[in-house]
């Protein structure tokens, strides 16, 4: 199987690339990227005017299997993905039951090897049944196939047990991915304490909720020498600290969410519970930092933390409807809009956020089109513009403060080794 990729915008951060070249695809591998490619091929795919980033690798998603499937399962969780431009996709751990075990975590890994071309890793719990209490079988499910532990929903609030826990991970060479939350500090808030939830007569979670915990596990990355990668940052002293630590020598690597760098809780319209996500929209002050940090270098990594809940649920109460949005079919396009489109990135940092280092985070052989790599890629349309639907998302999940939003930039195909697993014009034709 030959699948040629006429005149594209090459991308590829881990070589540079950055230029208008053919792409010959045989056998699931980049063969040959050049001016002309001679050479026939069974399909050919005109990419003028369209980037070839290397797929997308999304280090927070919500999958919600075993246990939570009225909300996501892996078959649609992998549709939403190829939807997105995503080729592969970290689990995270906080289903029902918590994947605590090598078992569980396997569950998952052979699951999504029959429902979907793109890839899945589970994420392991840090402690069991992600109640803070005892370890988990890191070992274990890291022989399984895990890449990485998290205690995501939560922080494990118990110092000592999570840099027991950061000790057994550095030891066996994977990341720690951190959901930076003190749990006794939130006193039932939802929203960014300020202003409008003022206004809203809502309960309001601090910045210090988040930077407290960042400040503790920066230091717990120093004594234990742990790969501490910081989930959804959202405020302006984490990227601070993050900066200071990346300085000080420190093994940090951060995410940021399409959600944060694009609005504020100033655009919170009222009581929508598709603007309630944990952490929560902050200021202006914290945003700009937030694309001051992604310019920078200082922040890694653009990741979805897509969260899909059911409509029954989203429609309670501010005060009761479950923290989080969907993100992996608005990412791409959000990424581009407020931060290419606007000349805060580059379309080569796009792919290095997007798809490079979330691969360097994973340890894995991704995030290139280097000749001879696998070929995982997206191809994305710059110029195209449109209005986010939510009814059309694959996801089960519709709750997303982004329905009806203009936005430029559209994933045209997903390939995963060398097969088309997502065409707009199949879409579009349906
Ligand atoms: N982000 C959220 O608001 N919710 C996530 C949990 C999490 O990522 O902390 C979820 O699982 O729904
Ligand atoms: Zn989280
Ligand atoms: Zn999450």
């Amino acid at each position: 199987m030959k699948l040629l990729i006429k005149q594209g915008r090459i991308l590829d951060p881990a070589t540079g690339t950055d230029g208008i070249y053919d792409m010959l695809i045989e056998d699931g591998k980049i063969k040959e990227v050049s001016e002309n490619v001679r050479s026939t091929a069974d399909a050919t795919v005109n990419a003028a005017g369209c980037f070839v980033m290397p797929g997308f690798i999304d280090l927070h998603v919500h999958l919600r299997e075993p246990g939570l499937t009225h909300k996501e399962t892996i078959m649609t969780g992998q549709r939403a993905a190829a939807r997105g431009g995503f080729t592969t996709i970290c689990a995270m751990p906080n289903t029902k039951p918590v994947i605590d075990n090598p078992d569980r975590a396997s569950f998952v890994h052979n699951k999504a090897r029959h429902t979907g071309k793109v890839r899945v890793y589970q994420i392991g719990a840090v402690t069991q049944g992600q109640a803070g209490e005892k370890l988990s079988d890191i070992e274990g499910m890291v022989r399984a196939g895990v890449p990485a532990i998290s205690e995501d929903g939560k922080s494990v609030m118990n110092a000592g047990l999570y840099e027991e826990a950061m000790k057994i991970a550095a030891a066996l060479g994977i990341p720690v991915f951190a959901h930076c939350e003190d749990i006794t500090m939130v006193k039932g808030g939802v929203i960014n304490a300020d202003k409008k939830a003022n206004e809203l007569c809502l309960p309001g979670i601090t910045n210090a909720v988040e930077d407290v915990i960042v400040a503790r596990d920066i230091l717990l990355a120093k004594s234990t020498g742990v790969k501490l990668h910081l989930c959804h940052c959202s405020t302006r002293d984490s990227v601070q600290m993050v900066r200071q630590a990346k300085e000080a020598g420190i093994p940090v690597t951060a995410e940021v969410c399409p959600h944060h760098f694009t609005l504020t809780s100033g655009d919170i319209p009222g009581y929508d519970s598709n603007y309630k996500m944990n952490p929560p929209l902050r200021s202006r002050e914290d945003v700009d930092a937030l694309i001051e940090g992604l310019a920078d270098g200082t922040l890694d990594v653009i990741a979805t933390d897509h969260a899909p809940h059911a409509e029954n649920e989203k429609s309670k109460s501010m005060l009761k409807a479950p923290f989080g949005i969907v993100g992996l079919e608005t990412a791409a396009a959000l990424t581009y809009s407020e931060l290419v489109d606007k000349g805060f990135l580059t379309p080569l940092q796009m792919a290095e956020k997007m798809s490079y280092q979330p691969a360097r985070v994973l340890n894995i052989e991704r995030g290139t089109l280097a000749e001879g790599s696998t070929a995982d890629l997206v191809i994305f349309d710059p110029e195209a513009e449109y209005t986010i639907d939510a009814e059309r998302f694959e996801s089960k999940g519709k709750n997303t403060p982004f329905h009806g939003r203009k936005v430029k930039g559209r994933v045209v195909y997903t390939v995963i080794e060398g097969e088309i697993v997502y065409s707009l014009e199949d879409e579009v034709s349906i």
